[in-house]
């Protein structure tokens, strides 16, 4: 895509001064978009190559023009100011960017340039370290007197978000740090990150519930970091590397590998691969090694930081407007490649989501072969993004065309880009379905959705078909001998068409004429094997069945809170049926669905979802088919040895540190339960300041009043 714009745009050397002014202006404006939907909303649009393009251009232009760079241009700006909704945090020492370096010339010009400034000899190399650049977000992290005290995200560099509750929840990040050697202040600044395999995982998660799917794990750690709600961040696998530092009141060592061996000693991860080198070559021979490794390492790199090692003469070189003049980015080459749009097909999902797919000839990205990209849904395709904006420059995307697809990661395939020139002359746009290619029922799109649905519920096989499987896949009922193929089998010739038909089966059949020990593929020993298998899931746990169900946003993680807070079917059903009472009204003002919203990491979305399942009378009926045939074990308590499990705390008065959720979150990871208000049955009142009228009941009742730091020391932090 770098390559087809620049065919299409003048060469920089060519602009006139009122050309260029108009084109920075352009540029100006296109990345600013780009830096608030990368930055504040975690969803970009378009490739990092892409946009990497636009700031080269922009920085071309204003060395040919130096008056058109102005305070407000972005090549002197760093990220995006801090999104709404966060406390601000301002840095005592700004949070900047790093310069690029995108060929070894650029490398060996960094390292010429630094030993002009310093004026070194002509066969002195400064030593410098080489560490892999973790692609996730940065993070600043103040620790006084060794107490993590506040942790902010860069922001605009200047001015970042207080993301202090969210942090304390990552395990990588020490509350206390190690060691004798510890500055009275402190500001430890690294990388927040996800795994790989975190990441596809969480997104499977995510997928499966309805919930918002990654582009890769950059945007997925940032989005986990930044929430409102700490128990979302909590549950969400955030690691953290240290390599830098901020505001120190004393440097623990003078070079910069030293530095990093003391963050190690002080209880960080620092990365292993971090290596320091001597000359060009061994910088460079670190390079390819680690572009090799990349695939393997389990977190996304972008690149590799060159510093230099020395910190009087990281001192000396100082800074440029964004960077320091000290270190530079070498970053890899994306990955993509060429190839042709053979065809899209649309897939129906089991809530009826009508998602397409490309389907192209198979092509090699980044040593993987391609046939299949995503292309989200209807607007994607037509260069619509997520919010309105254009996408590819609001190029659509055509069978037939030549695409450019690109790999990030192990994430799945995406079209960066349409190769325009070789669109063919009789290619027309793609007109998306608009009823189900399924079961022929009008799919529609509801207001403010970009995803169109088959209205088919109960007739399209595609949903049916699909929660069946979803009902017998790993996480739910998990039935040895009956997977995607037998439930597509057993479905069109009418053994099952509804989850209770799995567990009738046997008794069906031995009343049958047509047996299923004559059915091809199938013998006495296969079958006698798959009722077993299905025999032994009669007794099944709690949270695989609320996630058999396939209630819309109900994925594991959240049908495993349901069933820990309500403990039994029972229980779990009567409350639904409860709340169900109060679907109708405007706000649901029952006490059940009061209580289902309270649950720590259940919000609204989720709790409208399961209240919208049981107001439907044939999910009810069909549920209480199922429970005739199955029963169903209680939900397992979470940790029975620490010292508040069974014990009932309420949380009052304004707590300082921590939030009311991250305290509730924690409680009831320990086996708590955390009531609202004080009874005789309560064990704990942690009292932050102000704490009014609970405060003096839990007095008038006897009960253990504790301050924050009690409540910490009784659970061990
Ligand atoms: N696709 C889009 O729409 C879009 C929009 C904006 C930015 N971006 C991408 O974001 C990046 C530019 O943003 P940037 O200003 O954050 O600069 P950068 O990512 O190029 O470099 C600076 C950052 O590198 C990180 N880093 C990782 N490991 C490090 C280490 N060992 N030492 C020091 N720093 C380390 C730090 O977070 C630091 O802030 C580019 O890759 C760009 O393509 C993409
Ligand atoms: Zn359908």
């Amino acid at each position: 895509m770098v390559k087809s714009r620049k065919a299409v745009l003048p060469d920089v050397a060519k602009l006139t001064k009122p050309q260029a002014k108009v084109e920075h202006m352009r540029l100006a404006l296109e990345i600013e978009a780009h830096n608030e939907r990368y930055y504040q909303k975690d969803a970009p649009t378009v490739s990092d190559a892409a946009y990497d393009a636009l700031r080269q251009r922009l920085e071309a232009i204003e060395v040919k023009f130096p008056d058109l760079v102005s305070k407000d241009s972005p090549t002197q700006k760093v990220g995006a100011a801090p999104a709404r909704g966060f406390a601000k945090v301002q840095h005592v020492v700004p949070m900047l960017s790093l310069g690029n370096a995108f060929s070894d010339e650029d490398v060996t010009e960094f390292v010429e340039r630094i030993r002009r400034f310093l004026k070194l000899d002509a066969d002195e190399m400064p030593a410098i370290t080489a560490e892999p650049k973790i692609d996730g977000l940065s993070l600043s992290l103040r620790y006084e007197n060794g107490e993590l005290v506040r942790a902010a995200t860069r922001g605009d560099g200047f001015t970042g978000e207080d993301v202090t509750a969210n942090v304390r929840t990552i395990k990588d990040i020490p509350h206390a740090l190690k060691g004798r050697n510890i500055p009275a202040a402190c500001e430890m600044r690294g990388e927040v990150y996800m795994l790989k395999k975190d990441f596809l995982e969480l997104n499977w998660r995510q997928a499966e519930a309805d919930e918002t799917v990654f582009a890769n794990p950059r945007n997925s750690a940032a989005g986990s970091l930044r929430q409102k709600d700490v128990s979302i961040t909590a549950s969400r696998p955030l690691k953290f590397f240290a390599y830098t530092w901020g505001e120190m009141s004393e440097r623990p060592a003078d070079t910069q590998h030293g530095m990093l061996e003391w963050m190690d000693k002080a209880g960080f991860a620092v990365n292993p691969r971090t290596k320091l080198c001597k000359s060009i070559d061994d910088v460079l021979k670190f390079y390819r090694k680690i572009g090799d490794d990349r695939a393997s390492l389990g977190y996304d790199i972008d690149g590799v930081v060159y510093k230099v090692d020395r910190l009087d003469w990281q001192d000396r070189l100082g800074f440029v407007s964004r960077s320091p003049r000290w270190a530079i980015a070498h970053k890899f080459a994306a990955e993509q490649a060429t190839t042709v749009l053979n065809g899209i097909d649309i897939q129906v999902g089991r809530t009826g989501a009508l998602t397409p797919v490309a389907r192209l000839a198979p092509v090699t990205v980044g040593g993987v072969v391609v046939q299949n990209a995503t292309l989200h849904n209807e607007d994607y395709i037509k260069g619509i993004g997520n919010d309105g904006g254009p996408i590819r420059d609001g190029v659509d995307i055509r069978v037939g065309d030549t695409v450019v697809v690109q790999r990030a990661g192990d994430v799945i395939p995406q079209i960066a880009n349409v190769v325009l020139d070789k669109r063919p002359a009789n290619a027309k746009p793609y007109k998306f379905p608009e009823v189900c290619p399924v079961c022929g029922s009008h799919a529609v799109r509801e207001e403010d959705e970009a995803v169109r649905r088959c209205t088919g519920a109960m007739i399209c096989p595609a949903q049916a078909t699909e929660r069946l499987k979803h009902f017998v896949s790993r996480l739910a009922f998990d039935i040895d001998g009956l997977g995607d193929k037998q439930i597509q089998e057993f479905y069109e010739d009418g053994l099952v068409m509804s989850p209770v038909d799995i567990f009738t089966l046997q008794k069906r059949d031995a009343r049958s004429s047509s047996k299923l020990m004559q059915r091809e593929g199938y013998g006495e020993t296969s079958v006698r094997n798959l009722f077993a298998a299905i025999d032994a899931r009669r007794s099944i746990e709690l949270h695989r069945l609320i996630f058999a169900l396939g209630i819309r946003h109900v994925g594991e993680g959240n049908a495993k809170l349901l069933a820990r807070h309500y403990g039994t079917i029972e229980n779990f059903r009567d409350a639904m049926l409860a709340a169900a009472k109060g679907a109708e009204a405007e706000e649901n003002e029952t006490e059940a669905y009061q209580d289902l919203n309270n649950i720590g990491g259940i919000g609204e979305i989720v709790a409208d979802a399961v209240v919208e399942f049981f107001a439907e009378p044939r999910n009810v009926k069909a549920l209480g088919e199922l429970l005739r045939e199955i029963e169903v074990k209680p939900a397992e308590q979470p940790k029975k040895s620490s010292p508040v499990s069974d014990k009932t705390v309420v949380f009052t008065g304004s707590l300082t540190k921590f939030t009311r959720d991250e305290a509730k979150a924690v409680a009831e990871r320990l086996g708590a339960k955390v009531a609202g208000s004080v009874s005789k049955k309560t064990d704990y009142v942690v009292a932050g300041e102000d704490a009014g009228s609970k405060l003096a009941k839990a007095r008038e009742l006897g009960v253990a009043v504790l301050t924050e730091d009690d409540w910490l020391q009784l659970i061990g932090e």
